[in-house]
């Protein structure tokens, strides 16, 4: 949802973020924009005691940021941008500047500097409109900053190390995260918070508003850009005739007559591009470079390409394709993964999702290549790759090929089953249910939450036979191993096993319509009266019947997520009642209910 009507004037124009900071991308992504990312190469070594006041400062560094961005993309690919967002976070105490610690110990110098005191955070932003004059760039620059006050606790040596050695403090303003585990280290805030996490928001939206929905035409002279300029970048549809980059442009041909030229369709190419981006990061994590960049390390192209056995012309290439896409951060000395690779790429990190990519690499990647065919065909490439019936994988995923495979298949589904297990575990209070049944519960991850959150819930996870014999890789240690049992069955052709609460999470939404009622009406029938279903699931827009979790259906098969009421039907034509949603904010939603 767009709350600022301004964001959605943006929507012909190519703006870019010039900025690596994922925090960023994430605060704009969110408020509905939409923007290309490229960080900026500007080294931020400006000399801050040639500035008047700590934020004059972080203007400037966010302005040559967005200033160098605005000039290579006009240069190098001729992608002139419309608008160039920059921006610089400091930290400030007792007059000194604090960016991003160079290394362990000068966190632990900023971060003692903090201990119990109150600090400010800026941000400086800088919004950069281009345009063209002939071959050359003409740009005009908006800056703005914002102030946020930040109050630490007293912080104990121990508490201070522990939080150094979780890595987070590195790639950040004053060596601590507010949206993190630092958050922990704070008592109040004074200010906007998202100005401490990287983007004064609310800000930039009341700074674009008066720039492009100003209440008179002439209300907004001082902090902005030449009236004319201005009028150019009012709502798209009032330019026509106005050579703007983005924007519908009406040119006078050689003989005379007015041809009209559609908008440049960044979306589009953005779309046609899109692949490389990914087979770029799939690659990257082939080749473990997220590994041996774990843990902070930073290092130059050559040792990465010595490291993961590559050329060094190609590992550098590979690098900055990283860097572009916000997966490394460069700096002086090479390399470094941001928090989304530490957090999500890494091989042994908790969340990594190392064993999807695999996946997505290995085999979604082949099957898309084999689109065309399907199309023409009208057959389901799983079908046209593996030579079986679609119906049949969806019951038994042994069918997809190998023992290697399946393994590859449960990596894959164990990694997406972290990202919701937790959410789906406390999406309900279960505490009135003592034993539950997870149909197809594959590596037994929510189960593990499950039971984590109910000391008194027994959890069986119930899946085929060479499931079940390959599971016990992927259990947690020491994770409560008493409360979780595996048992091995066909929930399509055996007996279910007895249980207060069944759930059924695995692809429920892509299973096809007659299987999954099928499935249904055995739980059903073995569900006693006042036990409940648990289905674990993407719940669909009511109105747009769209979901951020919805998959390119094409390869998938039999499409569909369901909406409240889709749920609630079903559900009810199977004998439950008092169906309950919950969105979880996450890949899968919770929907449950009685029977
Ligand atoms: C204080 C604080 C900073 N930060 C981050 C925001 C910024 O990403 C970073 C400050 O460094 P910046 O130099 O402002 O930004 P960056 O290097 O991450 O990205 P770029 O230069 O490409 O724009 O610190 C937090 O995430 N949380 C916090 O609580």
């Amino acid at each position: 949802m767009v709350l600022y009507p301004v964001i959605g004037k943006l929507v012909h124009k190519r703006v870019v973020l010039a900025s690596a900071s994922p925090r960023r991308r994430e605060i704009l992504n969110q408020a509905g924009l939409r923007f290309e990312v490229v960080p900026s190469r500007f080294k931020e070594k400006l000399d801050k005691s040639s500035f008047p006041t700590p934020y004059a400062y972080a203007i400037e560094t966010a302005k040559q940021k967005a200033l160098e961005v605005a000039h290579r993309m006009h240069s190098k690919d001729s992608r002139t941008a419309d608008l160039v967002i920059g921006a610089d976070t400091i930290v400030t105490i007792a007059g000194l500047i604090l960016e991003k610690p160079v290394d362990k110990q000068d966190a632990y110098r900023m971060l003692s500097r903090l201990s119990g005191k109150e600090h400010s955070v800026f941000t400086g932003v800088t919004i950069v409109h281009c345009s063209r004059a002939g071959r050359q760039l003409q740009t005009e620059v908006l800056e703005f900053y914002e102030e946020t006050r930040v109050t630490f606790s007293e912080l104990s040596e121990e508490m201070l190390w522990a939080y150094i050695h979780s890595g987070e403090p590195m790639d950040k303003a004053g060596g601590y995260g507010i949206q993190a585990l630092g958050g922990m280290l704070v008592e109040h805030v004074r200010g906007d918070f998202l100005n401490v996490v990287g983007f004064p928001l609310n800000h930039f939206c009341k700074k674009l508003s008066q720039l492009y929905c100003p209440p008179t035409p002439d209300a907004h002279q001082e902090s902005i850009p030449a009236v004319g300029s201005v009028e150019k970048l009012r709502d798209p549809e009032t330019l026509t005739g106005q050579a703007n980059a983005g924007e519908g442009v009406q040119q006078t041909a050689c003989n005379g007559t007015v041809e009209s030229q559609p908008p440049c369709p960044w979306g589009l190419l953005d779309l046609i591009h899109g692949f490389k981006g990914s087979k770029v990061l799939l690659t990257a994590c082939k080749l473990k470079v997220f590994d041996v960049l774990k843990d902070g390390a930073v290092l130059s192209a050559a040792d990465v390409a010595a490291k993961i056995d590559a050329s060094v012309h190609g590992t550098e290439w590979l690098l900055e394709g990283c860097a572009e896409l916000g997966l490394l951060l460069r700096c002086a000395q090479g390399y470094r993964n941001t928090e989304l690779a530490s957090v999500f790429l890494a091989s042994d990190a908790e969340y990594s999702l190392q064993g999807f990519i695999t996946l997505c690499n290995n085999h979604t990647w082949d099957l898309f290549t084999h689109l065309e065919t399907a199309v023409r065909e009208g057959g389901d490439q799983l079908r046209l790759l593996s030579g079986r019936q679609t119906e049949d994988l969806f019951k038994d995923p042994v069918l997809i090929g190998s023992e290697e495979m399946l393994l590859q298949w449960m990596r894959g589904a164990h990694d997406l089953a972290k990202l919701s297990a937790q959410a789906l575990a406390k999406a309900f209070d279960l505490s009135r249910f003592k034993s539950a049944c997870h149909l197809g519960g594959c590596t037994g991850t929510l189960a593990y939450r499950l039971a984590q959150a109910y000391p008194h819930l027994q959890v069986t996870v119930f899946d085929l036979p060479k499931v079940i014999e390959l599971a016990p890789s992927f259990h947690p240690c020491g994770w409560q191993a008493a409360q979780v049992s595996f048992l091995a069955g066909d929930i399509f052709q055996d007996g279910l096993p007895e249980a207060e609460l069944y759930i059924l999470s695995r692809d429920p939404y892509s299973w096809p319509d007659d299987v999954l009622q099928q499935l249904l009406s055995k739980v059903s029938e073995i569900c006693k009266p006042g036990c409940a279903l648990l289905i674990a699931g993407p719940v669909l827009d009511e109105e747009r019947q769209t979901t951020r979790a919805q998959i390119p259906m094409l390869l998938r098969a039999h499409s569909g997520g369901r909406t409240t009421q889709g749920y609630e039907r079903l559900l009810r034509a199977h004998g439950f009642h008092d169906v309950r949603v919950v969105r979880t904010g996450g890949l899968l939603d919770a929907v449950l209910a009685t029977r």
